[in-house]
């Protein structure tokens, strides 16, 4: 079943080491068939060096397993709960890449310093709330999922394609897994720039408006006109 998105989500995995975001198994991509109602994700704690596309876990809406002989991500009602409410999204991705996930560490979401960041995420890429105790204790997956999701109470998910969890990392999407892998290595790079750019000015102001809604409009607007469009 869902040969074809299982090894989509499978290259989109082993994308993480290639692009140094994983370390050991830190990390997970899905994707999501919206005609079956299911979605494909990695198995937990197996290393990327011994995955293979059939090993790639297929489940339902409601947290079922439906297919594969392992365990799902640990993560995977978050990714629920992302595929639930964000109906255009079509693959999420989680890591614990460094630059990412010292800016959730630190519980602060990434200014919006420059036409690299303004290319893919419009604005900040903001900071979900710390869990309390009893949503850690009880639920903290689906929990995590919610917070994003409170997250984006005023936001577009096309328009900011990944948040930063507290004191935990970082979650991107996209409209496939592939696209949601380039959002986090996008994010992991906007991270890093952030934290440098702090360095060198402390107290710097987040790049101009119009250069933000230029840089993002021109590849994500209505008359977009950036590369071949
Ligand atoms: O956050 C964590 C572990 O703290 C997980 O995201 C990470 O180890 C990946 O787990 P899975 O192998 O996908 O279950």
């Amino acid at each position: 079943m869902l040969e074809e998105l299982k090894m989509q989500v499978y290259e989109a995995n082993m994308e993480l080491p290639r692009r140094g975001l994983i370390t050991y198994t830190w990390g997970n991509v899905s994707g999501i068939d919206r005609s079956k109602g299911l979605l494909v994700i990695k198995p937990s704690g197996i290393e990327y060096d011994e995955l293979r596309p059939e090993d790639m876990v297929v489940m339902d809406l409601e947290g079922n397993r439906v297919e594969g002989r392992y365990k799902p991500s640990s993560d995977t009602l978050t990714h629920i709960e992302l595929y639930k409410a964000f109906e255009s999204v079509g693959g999420i991705v989680h890591t614990h890449s460094p630059w990412a996930t010292s800016w959730a560490q630190a519980c602060r979401g990434i200014p919006c310093y420059g036409t690299t960041h303004a290319d893919y995420y419009y604005g900040e890429i903001p900071c979900a709330r710390s869990l309390t105790a009893e949503e850690i204790q009880e639920g903290y997956e689906k929990n995590t999922g919610l917070v994003i999701l409170e997250t984006f109470a005023n936001r577009l998910p096309g328009h900011v394609p990944g948040v930063l969890c507290s004191n935990h990392g970082p979650f991107t999407w996209g409209k496939d897994a592939g696209e949601a892998v380039h959002n986090a290595v996008v994010l992991e790079e906007v991270a890093k720039m952030a934290y440098q750019t702090e360095q060198l000015k402390p107290g710097l102001q987040q790049a101009p408006q119009a250069l933000q809604d230029k840089h993002f409009e021109r590849k994500h607007g209505a008359n977009a006109y950036y590369g071949q469009k």
